[in-house]
């Protein structure tokens, strides 16, 4: 069993074998073939890495700041994403970009703790539009910053390879916070540079 470092939560590698184990045998395969003798395991392990960002705290992850002085766009695009849709547990998977304009003490974060952010909210069993907000939202909290916007595109699986099958289908979503909501022209900056960035 895995225990979690700060949310309390636990992976209990035993129990989700025995889940995968069923699973094969609910769709009638043979889980003591050759081929599947260790599947169960390995997709334990697979889900656990996959909703890694279940066992993390979020804020922590800002925890470090610089004073830069800096009190115009940070913008980071194209930020690879891979997260889970909660409702069939197929992937959903594409980029996300976000900027924030830092308060007027200055106060920055390190660039790749954008991405770590990401990274932390999409490993968890999801929807869209909530790790948009979430990611948004923790920036908000964390870095108290004069705005913030965060866009994620994507495709999901879920509709490409069952259901509706319409692989290609792209989803937008975006999260716009402060300054970022309330002035036109901020947004029309960031949203400029992201639609712009190639
Ligand atoms: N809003 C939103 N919907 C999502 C997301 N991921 C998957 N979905 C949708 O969740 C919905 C679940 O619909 P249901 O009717 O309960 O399930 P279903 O019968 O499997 O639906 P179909 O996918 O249409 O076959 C589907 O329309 C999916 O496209 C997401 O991130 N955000
Ligand atoms: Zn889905």
């Amino acid at each position: 069993m895995i225990s979690a470092r700060a949310t309390g939560r636990i992976f209990d590698q035993a129990r989700a074998e025995k889940a995968v184990r069923e699973l094969l045998l609910a769709c009638g395969e043979d889980p003591d073939r050759d081929g599947l003798r260790d599947t169960p395991g390995r997709v334990a392990r697979a889900y656990r890495e996959m909703f890694a960002g279940l066992y993390e705290e979020p804020d922590s992850v800002l925890d470090r700041t610089f004073d830069e002085c800096h009190e115009e766009l940070v913008l980071v695009t194209d930020i690879p994403m891979f997260s889970v849709c909660e409702h069939h547990l197929l992937s959903f998977h594409g980029v996300a970009h976000i900027g924030y304009i830092p308060n007027d003490e200055g106060k920055v974060t390190g660039l790749s703790k954008l991405a770590r952010l990401v990274d932390l909210y999409a490993r968890r069993p999801q929807v869209q539009e909530r790790l948009t907000s979430q990611v948004a939202d923790a920036l908000m909290r964390k870095l108290r910053p004069r705005g913030v916007i965060v866009v994620v595109e994507a495709e999901h699986l879920c509709m490409a390879m069952r259901g509706i099958r319409k692989p290609g289908a792209r989803t937008t979503t975006s999260a716009v916070r402060g300054l970022l909501q309330t002035s036109a022209s901020s947004r029309a900056e960031a949203l400029d540079l992201i639609k712009g960035r190639r």
